[in-house]
């Protein structure tokens, strides 16, 4: 999967260099790129932004840099890969969930575009309809500064997905929201702890009542934590849930 990240702060992004993604990136499973916006200017301040047309506070994004820096995103070869898929992080996207990033972790070429200020004025979404499928995208009902915090986060759980990145497949199987629930409670040594002990069940060896102890603290948590997600569960994954017995 190839990455391209447009930003005016690249040196955020360097934290990708680290870890599992940095590991992916030597591996040559995610070939991800950082540009720096201001590379795509043509004035001597190499200015990004502007005065917002009707009024109000703050500066919009300037569309020529980010048409110029974007295009370079575009593979000149018509064979290329399928259409690019342009993430923008913003307060006024769809809501980014572990469906969305498994769903982009198929994808064969990701291009994230960093706003900043009030925002990128919207006749860069517009051009770059015609070349990229375009998904503005929002972690959550917050603002941000810019979408370079947005970004490390996708990155992050799009590129763990990517077959080859994590080490053990078998890990991203339990875990929260990968049925809908979020993920039972988890311990390790030692088993008495500042007067505190496990459940014992999980000392019991007794694989199929370990089962069930972790699909009810699931269901328990869900429902104390995130009723809304109760709502919208798979009757399914209720039913196996009766079934971990
Ligand atoms: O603030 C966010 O994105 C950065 C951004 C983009 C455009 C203008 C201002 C800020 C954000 C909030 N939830 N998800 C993303």
């Amino acid at each position: 999967m190839r990455i391209d990240v447009f930003s005016i702060f690249p040196e955020y992004l360097a934290a990708l260099d680290l870890s599992l993604i940095g590991k992916a990136r030597q591996d040559g499973l995610l070939d991800v790129r950082v540009k720096d916006l201001r590379e795509f200017t043509t004035d001597r301040h190499r200015t990004v932004d502007d005065t917002p047309y009707g009024g109000g506070a703050g500066m919009v994004m300037k569309p020529e840099p980010w048409a110029q820096a974007l295009a370079t995103a575009l593979d000149p070869a018509p064979e290329g890969p399928a259409r690019p898929t342009l993430i923008v992080p913003s307060p006024a996207g769809e809501v980014f969930t572990q469906k969305t990033a498994y769903e982009l972790a198929g994808a064969g070429h990701l291009v994230f575009a960093c706003g900043r200020y009030e925002g990128i004025d919207e006749r860069v979404l517009e051009w770059a309809g015609e070349h990229f499928t375009v998904r503005p995208m929002s972690l959550g009902d917050y603002v941000l500064n810019g979408g370079e915090v947005a970004v490390l986060a996708m990155v992050e759980a799009i590129g763990r997905l990517v077959p080859g990145v994590v080490g053990n497949p078998e890990s991203l199987v339990e875990e929260s929201h990968s049925d809908g629930l979020l993920e039972y409670p988890v311990y390790t040594k030692p088993s008495q702890w500042r007067e505190r002990p496990i459940p014992e069940v999980l000392l019991s060896g007794n694989h199929a009542k370990i089962a069930r102890f972790r699909r009810d603290e699931q269901l328990r948590r869900t429902s104390e934590r995130r009723p809304d997600l109760i709502a919208k569960l798979d009757p399914s994954t209720l039913d196996k849930a009766d079934k971990a017995t």
